[in-house]
């Protein structure tokens, strides 16, 4: 007899959550017994960090603030030689999805614990996978270590996300939730947070992209980006993440826009494969769901096709066969024509 048993795992043991809150993460460091911590920032979290940094005292001993997107492998050498050389014990992530891949790859050769404030609505914090990318080809892979055993949601430190990279990361976000969905896999409470992170995203993005100083909104959206961060670190993602893994990897992508742009496409393939999910993001939506992301990924001011982000034309049906070759799970059977027409008609 075929064993339909669920496992629902939750990750990062400790999440602190509200306006301001950026300002407990000394506490944090305190409670984990670090005394030398090395901070990985970004430009856009330089202000944040210089602050945490001074806060912190003689207990921030380095930064490493030259994060890059998909973690190039070459990138988190260097990295690891300067918190070597430091003799750091553990690491703040304060950033987008890049800070906080670059953190789970120096954890994983490391040992060290992370705490992570992120400032998009990747998600990467919530979850046990990291993307790697070496010679052009990106590789996930999921292991507990990589998950950040705590993370410092401040809504506050979204505030200066410009208008396309709020809407083309909610977006990424709202993926997540979409992919765990249609998962047949994927747990009773993973459902649950699917529903809640793609209601939070369709309420608070359109609020969000209005009143972008709204903070209250911004929190609002930020939680949902968790949950939906949490369904990507239990669910099984399929077509949508590894179309954005294969073309991300290979042409060097923003991560988020390439994500904003795919989604709707993918829905659209898959939905009528995904009658549970189609249901409940139709009522999430109050219609075609497919139509209100594309409506949503349409208000972006920067590329919403693949040929706009560079892809060559030429090169679709390539990833549209490495794709079909070794698929990820996904509810429509994945062909390399079906695949090809999808990528043309994002093209
Ligand atoms: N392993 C996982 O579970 C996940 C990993 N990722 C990875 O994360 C990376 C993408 O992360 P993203 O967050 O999309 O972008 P990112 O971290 O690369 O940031 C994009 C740009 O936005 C800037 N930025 C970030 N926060 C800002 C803020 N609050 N205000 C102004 N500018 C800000 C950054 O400095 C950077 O220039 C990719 O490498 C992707 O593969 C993404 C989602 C989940
Ligand atoms: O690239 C990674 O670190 C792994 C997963 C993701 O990027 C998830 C995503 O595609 O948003």
């Amino acid at each position: 007899m075929g064993r339909d048993i669920r496992v629902h795992q939750v990750y990062a043991g400790r999440v602190l959550q509200g306006p301001g809150a950026r300002s407990l993460v000394p506490d944090e460091l305190e409670r984990l017994g670090s005394e030398r911590v090395l901070l990985v920032t970004t430009p856009s979290s330089a202000e944040v960090g210089q602050g945490l940094a001074v806060a912190l005292g003689e207990r921030h001993v380095a930064t490493f603030a030259r994060p890059v997107q998909h973690t190039p492998v070459e990138v988190t050498a260097e990295a690891l030689a300067v918190a070597g050389e430091a003799r750091a014990d553990a690491i703040i992530a304060i950033g987008g999805g890049s800070a906080i891949g670059l953190s789970k790859a120096l954890a994983i050769r490391t040992g060290m614990p992370q705490v992570a404030v992120p400032t998009t609505y990747a998600g990467s914090e919530a979850t046990p996978v990291l993307g790697e990318t070496e010679n052009g080809v990106k590789t996930t892979r999921r292991d507990p270590v990589f998950a950040p055993g705590t993370v410092v949601y401040d809504p506050e430190l979204t505030l200066s996300l410009p208008r396309g990279l709020t809407l083309t990361s909610a977006l990424n976000a709202l993926a997540h939730a979409v992919e765990a969905l249609w998962d047949t896999g994927a747990s009773a409470a993973t459902r649950a947070y699917g529903v809640e992170a793609a209601d939070g995203i369709l309420t608070a993005l359109p609020v969000v992209l209005d009143r972008p100083s709204d903070v209250v909104a911004r929190g609002r959206l930020q939680e949902a980006a968790w949950l939906a961060g949490a369904c990507l670190a239990q669910a099984r993602m399929g077509l949508h993440h590894q179309l954005a893994h294969v073309l991300g990897g290979t042409f060097g992508l923003p991560h988020a826009e390439l994500h904003a742009l795919l989604l709707a496409h993918v829905m659209r393939f898959n939905l009528a494969a995904a009658p549970d999910a189609a249901a409940r993001l139709a009522r999430v939506a109050d219609g075609d769901p497919a139509l209100a992301i594309a409506a949503l990924a349409a208000k972006h001011d920067g590329p919403t096709s693949l040929g706009a982000l560079g892809v060559p034309r030429t090169a679709l049906r390539g990833v549209a066969e490495r794709v079909a070759a070794d698929p990820y799970p996904n509810p429509r059977p994945v062909t390399a024509d079906a695949v090809e027409e999808l990528l043309l008609a994002a093209w």
